[in-house]
């Protein structure tokens, strides 16, 4: 490799002894996840020839259909970490409850929470999918006395997170990485197998022109959601005075690494087929780490009233509403939630 190539360990390293962010035991864990990561990235590009497309024939926790690579990316995961991460126990879309770290001295210090496949709907079309990941810290009232490890300790607000990430399985393979320094992105090099620093300091810029939203919901939605979204339409004669352009990939990964190359804003809103859901995606392992990536890249994320990263999650695979991306878009559609409630709305709505 050449000299001034910055790989994902020297990156690791330096948030560890110059910026004192990390802990060295962090600094493993990441590294064992993005090791997984590249094994899921060679699965996926097996496809069709190395029989892992199509159904599991399985379901989740949630009542989803399983796809045969949420199974493999799952299993790459909990196998990566299980010996080798500094992990008290680790949470997964694909899981019903906790995965505890088989007892060993000293017990692990950290939690682990992971979407393995996002965008499983797009698996078998060959259009780009990823996993997400969040890191906490697991919290003790007393560390002399060390309790086993349950789902309440993995009940912390996103705020609390010590480092949250995704890899996009794309036309190229990119880690992407918060430990509350930033965000920095990491390509993968095929020939090297190795994780090369391709952007640090992403900035998400504050304005757009572009919205993220399955629009086929359209009746669906509250009236904030629509005010905004019809305004945007309305495009250079509305009350924005601009033309926007619409993206869906129906990849989270996909559509916010979109968001972090050039700006934009993503919606996946409450809707009312099912009330009592306040939304589709995942607060844990999908709004989470998302919301903590796009606002260390100066973005913004909200459920429409308030921010992400202060929700307090009540289980493990809690869903929420998701606004996130471009400051001053994800402000106004705050802003259109709080005035239809009657609340004053402040300046600066998160
Ligand atoms: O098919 P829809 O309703 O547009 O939903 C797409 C959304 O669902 C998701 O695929 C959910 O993630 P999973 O594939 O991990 O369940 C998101 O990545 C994406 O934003
Ligand atoms: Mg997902
Ligand atoms: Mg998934």
């Amino acid at each position: 490799m050449s000299e001034s190539r910055i790989s994902l360990t020297r990156y690791l390293i330096e948030q560890q002894r110059v910026h004192g962010v990390i802990t060295p035991q962090l600094r493993l864990l990441l590294e064992v996840v993005a090791r997984a990561c590249k094994r899921i990235a060679i699965a996926v590009g097996k496809g069709a020839l190395g029989g892992v497309l199509g159904s599991a024939g399985t379901e989740n926790v949630q009542g989803e259909v399983q796809k045969k690579l949420d199974v493999i990316a799952n299993e790459v995961l909990i196998e990566a970490n299980e010996w080798g991460g500094h992990l008290a126990a680790m949470a997964s879309e694909e899981l019903d409850g906790i995965h505890p770290i088989p007892n060993r001295y000293p017990q692990g210090e950290y939690l682990l929470l992971f979407d393995p496949l996002d965008g499983s709907s797009n698996i078998d079309c060959n259009v780009s999918i990823g996993t997400i990941f969040s890191v906490l810290k697991r919290l003790h009232d007393d560390p002399a006395v060390i309790e086993p490890v349950s789902e309440a300790d993995f009940l912390q607000p996103g705020r609390q997170q010590v480092a949250a990430g995704y890899c996009i399985y794309g036309p190229q393979t990119t880690l992407v990485l918060t430990v509350g320094n930033g965000v920095a992105m990491f390509t993968l090099d095929r020939e090297q197998g190795a994780w090369v620093l391709t952007q640090d300091q992403v900035r998400i810029p504050e304005d757009t022109r572009e919205f993220a939203i399955n629009m086929s919901n359209w009746r669906h939605w509250a009236a904030p959601v629509r005010r905004y979204i019809e305004e945007c339409l309305a495009g250079a004669e509305g009350p924005r005075g601009k033309d926007f352009n619409m993206r869906w990939i129906a990849s989270m990964v996909a559509d916010v690494h979109r968001i972090l190359t050039r700006g934009g804003v993503f919606l996946y809103p409450w809707d009312k087929r099912e009330p009592n859901k306040p939304g589709k995606l995942r607060l844990m392992y999908e709004a989470n780490p998302m919301g903590w990536i796009v606002e260390q890249a100066g973005g913004a994320a909200t459920d429409g009233r308030r921010r992400i990263l202060d929700i307090e999650p009540k289980g493990l695979h809690d869903r929420v509403a998701v606004i996130l991306g471009s400051k001053n878009e994800v402000e106004r559609v705050t802003r259109y939630h709080l005035e239809a409630d009657g609340q004053p709305a402040p300046a600066t709505a998160v």
